[in-house]
């Protein structure tokens, strides 16, 4: 860095947005140490790593147990010491981590002990400043008053003649609490550690929000998230930084790790002053009261932004990635039907872990079309998948013998053979089965409990149908794009859908044109309209009180179905809970 003239104080500071692993936490820990030495080669003096990123984020009950708690402690102060005999001592490093809060808390009714989403700043081989979020949420896929007790400390670090405030996720999305008090506090930069799940175009919710608490702050804001999939959740990075006027001056790519550093040129600290802080307590400690010398600072990178199929498609790629890896498994196992749903799985999974690791099984049976056969055998051909065939009309003739089944138990039948078969294999080659259910089907219970429905995860769980064709059509379109073979037969996006359950079974036969269908189902499950809403919005009275009823009585369905990534504002799970035994019925008035 030559010295040139300087103007403000500068720093440059890095946004490491990483993939940790929610229980790793030596994994994790040893993640931060790798991309703080190369943050630090970088030149970075400021490097900050998501919220809870020692121990993955969200933990759920296991922020409740003390071991886990005191291991989270253990790992940061290790985490303090190896920074310091790594020769980074002298650069800054936040990281997000669960401490305890030792003194008990009357007033929320919580003893000492109890479990803090906490972040640290790290300096010279020692914990320079810690400090709880504030505002935990609890809505949507969030439980964060189960677990932790808030804090009311913002920690203001002077580093480089720079002051400082830092912050955890909902704190930047609540009014009042930390934003406002580092405006009182008069800092240049104030960091906030994020875990902020994916869903469709919150980028621009997240950038609008940032600009907002920037100016607010009357401070530059960098905005650093986690990266990868839990279980139901992605999270797909983002990691951005905006002046206090709303210019993004950086902003990293989605969906991929990345060390974004930046140079920022930030106001030279003055005496300290802590105006207006409200319930915020203004702790501040100093690292560094003398500026750097100055240098060109580097010009802005701003990572472009995906177009909104490719971003889920990326997401639905992430999360099955992530659950295969995590979860220790190698392989994928489905049935292939020859139909849009398992196709489109199939190509998700051969992105995520490659063709040769998904294990496509054909299963007709006595109903099958020529098609379905012919279809699969082009998915597993344009992909490079395994591929085999197993006849499952023997199978269900064995059980029709003993069983006797007839109409619906009997068709049945054959989605549970099929289930069997996959859980069978799954057993003896030990793959991962993939439910391919959409949401549209979820949603108005259009699956066979034990049958399609089994398997460990669920790629297209929050997909509807009409976002199926659009995310196959806009996949092969790419692959064309890349001068390489559409993986989706064009066949099965073009075929109307059928579950071939018994001959020339359509499923236009139970279900509305899923154009409509999806439209209703959004304004229901997203909106948590009521029917005299959907009336009015001009859907069908019949069709409304229909389609909410068979939505209101799959829910026992729901609760058995394996997870899968959320990509909507209201995905199945833990965004809307519902009770199963359920007496409240949605009508329209008479
Ligand atoms: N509240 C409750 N709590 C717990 N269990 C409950 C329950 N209500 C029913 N049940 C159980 O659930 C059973 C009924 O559910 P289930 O066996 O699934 O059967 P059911 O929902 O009656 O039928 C499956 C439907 O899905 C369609 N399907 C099947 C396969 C694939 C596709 C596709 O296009 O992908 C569509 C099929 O055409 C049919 O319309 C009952 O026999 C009972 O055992
Ligand atoms: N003949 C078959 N061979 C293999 N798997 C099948 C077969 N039929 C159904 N399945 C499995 O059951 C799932 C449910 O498929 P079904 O044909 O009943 O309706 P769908 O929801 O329209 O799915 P798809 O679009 O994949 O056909 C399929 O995605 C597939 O995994
Ligand atoms: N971890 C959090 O506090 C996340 C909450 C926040 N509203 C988000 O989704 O980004």
């Amino acid at each position: 860095m030559p010295p040139t003239l300087n103007r403000m104080p500068q720093l440059r500071l890095a946004l490491c947005q990483v993939n940790a692993t929610v229980g790793a936490i030596a994994d994790n820990t040893d993640l931060v140490l790798a991309r703080a030495r190369e943050a630090a080669a970088a030149g970075a003096r400021l490097v900050a790593f998501p919220e809870m990123v020692l121990t993955g984020y969200p933990v759920e009950d296991l922020a409740l147990r003390r071991s886990f708690q005191r291991a989270s402690r253990e790992a940061l102060d290790g985490l303090a010491q190896r920074l310091l005999d790594d020769g980074l001592g002298e650069v800054a490093v936040v990281v997000g981590y669960l401490d305890i809060d030792e003194r008990a808390r009357p007033k929320l009714g919580r003893p000492a002990g109890s479990p803090e989403n906490a972040l640290a700043v790290l300096h010279g081989g020692r914990v320079a400043i810690r400090s709880a979020k504030h505002h935990l949420p609890n809505y949507g896929v969030f439980d964060e008053y189960r677990y932790f007790v808030p804090g009311n400390v913002l920690p203001v670090v002077r580093l480089h003649g720079v002051d400082i405030a830092f912050a955890i996720c909902e704190d930047l999305w609540q009014d009042g609490g930390p934003v406002a008090a580092a405006r009182g506090a008069n800092v240049g930069l104030l960091v906030v550690l994020n875990g902020s799940p994916y869903e469709l175009n919150k980028d621009d919710t997240r950038l609008e929000l940032c600009a907002r608490r920037a100016a607010e702050a009357g401070a530059t804001l960098a905005y650093v998230n986690l990266v990868g999939g839990q279980d139901e959740l992605v999270f797909d990075g983002d990691s951005l930084v905006v002046s206090p006027t709303g210019q993004t001056l950086a902003r990293a790519p989605q969906f991929e790790e990345a060390v974004l550093v930046v140079d920022v040129d930030l106001p030279a600290a003055g005496d300290p002053v802590d105006l207006d802080a409200g319930d915020v307590t203004v702790e501040r400690v100093v690292i560094s009261a003398d500026p750097l010398p100055a240098w060109e600072v580097d010009e802005i990178a701003v990572g472009p932004r995906l177009a909104s199929e490719a971003e889920v498609y990326a997401a639905l790629v992430t999360g099955l990635r992530d659950y295969v890896r995590k979860n220790g498994f190698r392989s994928v196992i489905l049935g292939l039907s020859g139909g849009i749903d398992s196709a489109l799985v199939a190509a998700i999974a051969c992105d995520a872990i490659g063709a040769a690791n998904v294990h496509g099984v054909s299963m007709p049976s006595a109903y099958s079309s020529d098609h379905s056969r012919s279809d699969a055998d082009d998915l597993a051909a344009r992909t490079g998948c395994q591929f085999r065939t197993v006849p499952i009309a023997p199978m269900v003739d064995a059980f029709q013998d003993a069983l006797k089944l007839s109409g619906l138990a009997e068709e049945n039948l054959q989605a549970r053979v099929r289930g069997v078969t996959l859980m069978g294999l799954s057993n003896a080659e030990g793959h991962l089965v993939l439910a391919t259910g959409n949401k549209s089907e979820l949603a108005a219970g259009y699956s066979t409990i034990y049958g399609d429905a089994v398997g460990g995860y669920a790629p297209l769980k929050d997909v509807p149908k009409t976002m199926v064709w659009k995310l196959s059509e806009w996949r092969n379109a790419e692959a064309e794009r890349r001068g390489e073979t559409p993986p989706i037969p064009p066949n099965s996006i073009t075929k109307p859908p059928s579950a071939e359950l018994r001959p020339g079974q359509l499923d236009s036969d139970s279900l509305p044109d899923y154009a409509v269908l999806d439209d209703l189902l959004d304004d229901y499950i997203e909106q948590d309209a009521s029917a005299a809403d959907l009336v009015a919005a001009g859907f069908d009275q019949e069709l409304v009180e229909k389609i909410l009823r068979l939505v209101d009585i799959a829910e026992y369905k729901r609760r058995q179905y394996p997870p899968g990534t959320k990509i909507s504002l209201r995905a199945f799970g833990r965004d809307r809970r519902l009770p199963i035994t359920n007496g409240w019925r949605e009508r329209v008035p008479e």
